[in-house]
């Protein structure tokens, strides 16, 4: 039976900084988690434990069974783990489709198979992006370049996707088109877990929220609309409308909100 991830009394600091204070959270298998929460409060931190990319934190993390620490990098994984990180600074001019296809390359042992070339323009073609396949990476927009690692990330077929911010930098018609294959993905038995800027994207498509605030991760999923809303405007600071959409709250900010 497939586990999941679980996060047991994590801790980090950075230096004196406490980051993440004893973070408990189980996110499912086949389902989309995200998590919420203002710039700065742990939220790529927790993803980089999750991504074994950050080692020294007091805890546990378990990925489908496995301790996260005894998870080897690299080919012959127990499980697949992809993770789009926030930030790339890819200097190399790199075609994208060569960037692309180092996501295949736990598959490969030292060239591409035909397989891998198929796999790489099937994920590049669905987000139109295969006219772009000989163009250098470093040509490219910042929203093409975001799209071009998400495609690196999809085609390792992870069995967990880990993704930080995924609709950064993106179109609306993107946002919609990458959380659509996220959902997708989800769907298909993919554990997925975003972070995630937008409260009202995350809500549309998300199965369970998560907030981080203070070093703490709380659970927010089974709160009704009002209790959501106040959450929503204290975490942010600000004061919020609530309209409904397609069956669910939206919350917008108040803008100029005067208490007349
Ligand atoms: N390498 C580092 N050294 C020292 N402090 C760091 C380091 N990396 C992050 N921090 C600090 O740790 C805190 C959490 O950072 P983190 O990147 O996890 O936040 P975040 O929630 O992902 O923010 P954002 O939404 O802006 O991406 C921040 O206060 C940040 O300044």
């Amino acid at each position: 039976m497939r586990k999941g991830v679980i996060i047991d009394k994590v801790s980090f600091n950075h230096g004196k900084l406490q980051v993440l204070d004893e973070i408990y959270a189980q996110f499912p298998s086949g389902k989309l988690s995200v998590i919420l929460g203002r710039n700065g409060s742990g939220k790529s931190t927790l993803f980089k434990i999750i991504a074994g990319l950050e080692s020294g934190y007091i805890g546990n993390v378990h990925i489908e069974g496995l301790n996260r620490k005894e998870i080897k990098l690299g080919k012959n994984q127990e499980v697949r783990i992809g993770f789009m990180n926030q930030f790339h600074q890819t200097t190399f001019p790199y075609k994208v489709i060569d960037i692309v296809l180092t996501g295949r390359s736990a598959f490969s042992n030292f060239s591409p198979s035909k397989k891998d070339y198929e796999i790489v323009e099937e994920t590049l073609k669905s987000f139109d992006l295969w006219e772009l396949k000989d163009q250098s990476y470093t040509s490219l927009s910042g929203g093409e370049r975001q799209l071009v690692l998400l495609c690196r990330v999809l085609v390792q077929k992870p069995d967990v996707l880990l993704l930080d911010e995924p609709t950064n930098h993106l179109d609306l018609n993107y946002q919609v088109k990458v959380m659509d294959c996220i959902r997708d993905l989800a769907n298909k038995g993919t554990m997925v877990i975003c972070v995630m800027h937008d409260p009202n994207l995350a809500m549309m498509y998300g199965d369970s929220f998560y907030l981080m605030e203070n070093a703490k991760l709380s659970e927010i999923t089974n709160l009704d609309t009002t209790e959501l809303k106040q959450r929503l405007e204290q975490t942010y600071k600000l004061a919020l409308g609530q309209l409904f959409h397609q069956g669910k709250a939206v919350f917008m900010p108040l803008i100029n909100a005067k208490d007349d």
